[in-house]
C-alpha cells in the first residue's frame, strides 16, 4: 500500500448536519468540517431536507477538512460514507435535479399509504421477507408518496429518468460524477431500511416494489458495506480517490464501537436514539417491537444481522425545548437546569411527536407532559425531557432481552447527548448496568472510516477496530432499585396517555 496514504476520510450525512472527518491509522480524529442544514416543516408531521443543500454542505465540509489540516486527496487512502437512514431522495439522472425535497425518516405523511398497503393482511404482511412492518419510518412509502404526488414524476420514473436513493446514494452519485457517470449504488444496511430488500438474499423484492408502484430502474444496485464502489470525480476535491465504505449511521456506530460479538450492543443518542444488538449471521425476528436489520457486510463475507430499537425523539426534544419553547439557550444548558432540582417534580414527558417508535409502534400517539402541578418549574420540565431518553432506552432494552435472552452486562454509548453527564448517570441507574463512553465519540464516522479502510487494506480487519477502541468514561448504577422501579412504572403509565390521540379526521397529509 502507498505510504503517502496516511488517512481515511469519512462523510457523515446526518439528520441535522453533514460532517467530514479525517482519521489516522489509530482511529484518531485529525480534523472535522461540519455544516448544518435547514429542517423544513411544511405541515404538522412533515419533515424535509433540501438535497442540493446537503450536497453543497458535504463539499464544503470536505474542503474545510483539507484546508484545516493542510492535506489533499493524495493522502487519503479511501472515503467512507455514513448517513441518516430511510430519508428518501428522488432525482433526475440527466440533470441531477431532485424532483422533490428529501422526505426525512421522521416524516409521518405516508400513514395513509401504509394503511392502504396493509389492507386486510395487516402491517406485518412483508415482515417475514424484509424484517420490518409497514410504517411511515421507512423509505419505500416515501418514494411512493413522491411518485403519487409530484406532477409527472411517475411517468418520468417509468421512462427510466428518475433515480431513488437514501442520502448515502445521493452523496455517492454526486461524488462520483453526478450526471456524468455517477455511480448509483447503496449498501445492504441502507437497503434493509427501505422495506424493499429481502433480508436473507439481500436483493430487491420485485413483488414488493410492484405493490409500491416503484419501477426497478429507480433502485440503486445493492453492494456490501466495504468494497470500492467508484472514484471521486475529476473536478472534485476527492479526484480519483476510492469511495469504499457505506453504512447507515446506526450500523456504522455499531461497527465503530467494535460490537462484533453476538449479544454486543451500542446505543446512539442523537436526534433520535438507536440501540443495535449484534445477533450474528442469521436474522432474528422480534416479537417485541424491534426491527431486524443488516448490521454490516464486509466485502464477500457473510452478512451480520442486528436487532434494533429505534426511538424517534431524544436529542430533538432538547432542540425543541431550545427552539420552540425557548426554555434553554443551548442543548448543553439542559444539564445545569436538570441538576438544579432534585427530581422531575412528578412530571413525565413522552415525546411521541412522530407517533411512538420502538417498542410500541403507535402512529396514533402524540406527545404528552403529565403530572403537572403548580409546584412544577421549568427545570423540572427540562429534567423530565432528559429522563425521557433514558426511560425510552430502558423499554427498548427490556424488549431486546425478551427477544434475545441476552442479559446486558454493559452498554456502550455515543452521540451528541452523551456529553450530558446527568443523563448518562440516570441511564446507568435505570438500566442497573455500567454505561460506557469511548474516547472517540464520533463512532458513526469512525465506523464508516473503518469499513472504507478495510476495503482498501489500510486496516486489516475487525481486529484493528477492537485494538483501537478505548474507554473514556463509565457511569455505574447508584439509585435505589425500588425508586428506579417506581419511576419506571410511572413512565409506562405516562406512555399509555399518548395513545389514541390521532383521530380518523386528523389530517396526516
Ligand atoms: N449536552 C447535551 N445535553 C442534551 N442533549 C444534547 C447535548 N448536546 C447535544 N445534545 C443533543 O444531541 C443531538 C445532536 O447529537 P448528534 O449525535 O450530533 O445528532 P445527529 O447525528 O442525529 O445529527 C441534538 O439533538 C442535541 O439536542
Ligand atoms: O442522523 P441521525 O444520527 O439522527 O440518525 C438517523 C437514523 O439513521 C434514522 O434511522
Amino acid at each position: 500500500m502507498n505510504t503517502n496514504k496516511k488517512y481515511i476520510l469519512a462523510i457523515d450525512q446526518g439528520t441535522t448536519s453533514s460532517r467530514a472527518i479525517v482519521f489516522d491509522k489509530n482511529g484518531q480524529i485529525i480534523t472535522v468540517g461540519q455544516y448544518e442544514h435547514e429542517q423544513i416543516f411544511p405541515r404538522a408531521g412533515w419533515v424535509e431536507h433540501d438535497p442540493l443543500e446537503i450536497w453543497r454542505n458535504v463539499r464544503k465540509s470536505v474542503a474545510d477538512c483539507f484546508s484545516d489540516a493542510e492535506i489533499n486527496h493524495h493522502e487519503i487512502a479511501s472515503v467512507g460514507i455514513t448517513n441518516q437512514r430511510e430519508t428518501a431522495v428522488v432525482w433526475d439522472k440527466n440533470t441531477g435535479e431532485p424532483v422533490y425535497n428529501a422526505i426525512v425518516w421522521q416524516d409521518t405523511r405516508t400513514q395513509k399509504i401504509c394503511d392502504e398497503l396493509a389492507g386486510d393482511e395487516g402491517y406485518d404482511k412483508y415482515h417475514d421477507r424484509v424484517g420490518l412492518s409497514l410504517n411511515t419510518y421507512f423509505a419505500g412509502p416515501k418514494v411512493k408518496w413522491i411518485l403519487d404526488n409530484v406532477e409527472g414524476a411517475r411517468e418520468r420514473a417509468e421512462k427510466g429518468d428518475l433515480l431513488f436513493g437514501t442520502t448515502d446514494s445521493w452523496v455517492l452519485w454526486n461524488l462520483t460524477g453526478g450526471p456524468e457517470g455517477g455511480v448509483h449504488v447503496t449498501d445492504v444496511t441502507n437497503a434493509s431500511r427501505t422495506m424493499l430488500m429481502n433480508i436473507r438474499t439481500l436483493e430487491w423484492e420485485k413483488d414488493i416494489a410492484d405493490d409500491f408502484g416503484i419501477p426497478m430502474s429507480m433502485l440503486p444496485e445493492i453492494k456490501s458495506s466495504a468494497e470500492v464502489y467508484g472514484y471521486g470525480r475529476a473536478r472534485g476535491f476527492l479526484r480519483g480517490t476510492p469511495i469504499a465504505g457505506i453504512l447507515g449511521d446506526q450500523q456504522a456506530a455499531t461497527f465503530g464501537q467494535a460490537c462484533f460479538g453476538e449479544g454486543q450492543s451500542k446505543n446512539t443518542y442523537g436526534t433520535g436514539n438507536f440501540m443495535l444488538m449484534n445477533t450474528g449471521t442469521d436474522p432474528v425476528f422480534s416479537e417485541n417491537g424491534l426491527l431486524t436489520t443488516v448490521a454490516y457486510k464486509i466485502g464477500d463475507q457473510k452478512q451480520v444481522y442486528a436487532l434494533e430499537g429505534s426511538i424517534a425523539v431524544s436529542g430533538s426534544l432538547i432542540q425543541w425545548l431550545r427552539d420552540n419553547l425557548e426554555l434553554i439557550d443551548s442543548a448543553a444548558d439542559s444539564e445545569a437546569l436538570a441538576t438544579s432540582v432534585e427530581d422531575s417534580g412528578g412530571t413525565y414527558f413522552v415525546p411521541a411527536f412522530s407517533g411512538l417508535f420502538a417498542p410500541y409502534w403507535r402512529p396514533d400517539a402524540r406527545g404528552v407532559l403529565v403530572g403537572m402541578t403548580r409546584y412544577v418549574k421549568k427545570a423540572h420540565i427540562v429534567r423530565a425531557a432528559l429522563e425521557a431518553t433514558a426511560f425510552q432506552t430502558r423499554e427498548v432494552i427490556d424488549a431486546m432481552n425478551a427477544d434475545s435472552g441476552v442479559d446486558l452486562t454493559e452498554l456502550r454509548v455515543d452521540g451528541g447527548m452523551t456529553a450530558n453527564e446527568f443523563l448518562m448517570q440516570f441511564q446507568a441507574d435505570l438500566l442497573r448496568v455500567p454505561v460506557i463512553r469511548p474516547k472517540v465519540v464520533e463512532t458513526t464516522a469512525l465506523g464508516a472510516a473503518y469499513a472504507a479502510g478495510i476495503a482498501v487494506g489500510f486496516w486489516k480487519g475487525e481486529d484493528d477496530v477492537v485494538a483501537n477502541w478505548q474507554e473514556d468514561k463509565r457511569w455505574t448504577p447508584e439509585m435505589d432499585n425500588k425508586e428506579v422501579e417506581r419511576q419506571y412504572r410511572l413512565w409506562k403509565k405516562a406512555v399509555t396517555r399518548t395513545f389514541d390521540w390521532v383521530d380518523e379526521d386528523t389530517s396526516t397529509e
